[in-house]
């Protein structure tokens, strides 16, 4: 639906992208991740033809990107793009009119945009008069009132209480499920987890990982992880080290990496004569893959 090859860009000296290359597949939620300044933002530009890159070509159902596919794609921005003073209904009206929808289909899509985020009932309310989660809402609704192919959601639940989170993920797997494809971007590695089918990491311009979370968990060299908090670190590195665990640092969280189950009491043993304040273990999760890519 979406390929993207060998794209590249660069501001002035500063190279940002470094031959991109990703491939989303029709219907699927595709998660972009990536550190800030990693370059996603400019590859939605790209994409959106707001922005043209160096090299590279981008195609969108088999169309270059130019003028002509801008209408197959719909972005809710990562600030809400809304006229506060206006209701959601005037907000969904000029949007539509943007896109160049005759007075008939307006009507329609501008009620159906409203249901499907939830704000039918809102649909007279100025903007300023809705809360965080419902704005960021009639935002997704802004990008969908012409009816893309490609819906890009920018960070959509930043900044967002846990309910108007999950309000939010909710309507996303609805959009899906009524066929749209989705590429999101977000820090939020719980979100990613979630929500997408497949995720590619970006680092420095350059997809470094990519794949469904399977996939992706192949590239840590661990069954699960162990979180140690200890007083004498070098001691229970040293151990680890003699029993083949491999060592992380998570921000303050001395990890080591298992690569077969083992129960808690051999565990333990294994660290026999070591001072131990307390010992946990995780599942490998897609924050420890994002540091085993990103950081090496
Ligand atoms: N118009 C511009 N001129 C010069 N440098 C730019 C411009 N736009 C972006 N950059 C730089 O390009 C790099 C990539 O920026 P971009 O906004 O694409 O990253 P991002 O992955 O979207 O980051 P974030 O997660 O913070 O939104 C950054 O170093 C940024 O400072």
């Amino acid at each position: 639906m979406l390929n993207i090859e060998n794209l590249s860009k660069s501001y002035g000296k500063r190279s940002v992208l470094q031959d991109l290359t990703l491939h989303i597949e029709a219907g699927e939620i595709y998660g972009l991740l990536g550190s800030n300044g990693a370059g996603k933002t400019t590859t939605i530009n790209i994409l959106c033809n707001l922005l043209s890159a160096d090299s590279g070509k981008i195609a969108i159902n088999n169309k270059p990107v130019s003028e002509a596919t801008k209408p197959l794609i719909g972005v809710a921005p990562q600030e809400n793009l809304l006229y506060k003073a206006l209701s959601c209904e005037e907000n969904l009206n000029f949007f539509a009119r943007i896109y160049g929808l005759s007075n008939q289909e307006r009507r329609k899509q501008v009620q159906l945009s409203l249901e499907a985020v939830n704000l039918a009932d809102r649909a007279k309310s100025p903007v300023e008069t809705l809360s965080g989660g419902m704005q960021r809402r009639l935002n997704i609704a802004t990008a969908i009132v012409h009816h893309p192919k490609l819906l890009i959601l920018d960070e959509p639940t930043t900044g967002l209480d846990i309910e108007a989170r999950y309000e939010i993920w909710e309507l996303i797997r609805q959009l899906q499920s009524q066929g749209m494809t989705i590429l999101l971007t977000t820090h939020l590695l719980e979100e990613a987890e979630r929500l997408c089918q497949r995720i590619g990491i970006l680092k420095n311009g350059r997809i470094v990982a990519e794949g469904t979370l399977a996939e992706l968990r192949q590239l840590i060299p661990a069954q699960e992880i162990i979180i140690v908090q200890t007083e004498d670190k070098a001691s229970a590195i040293a151990c680890a080290q003699y029993y083949g665990f491999s060592t992380r640092h998570y921000g303050n969280d001395l990890a080591f990496l298992l690569t077969e189950h083992l129960e808690l009491k051999e565990i333990i043993d294994r660290f026999d004569g070591i001072s131990l304040d307390s010992i946990s273990r995780q599942q490998v999760r897609l924050e420890h893959i994002y540091i085993e890519v990103t950081q090496s």
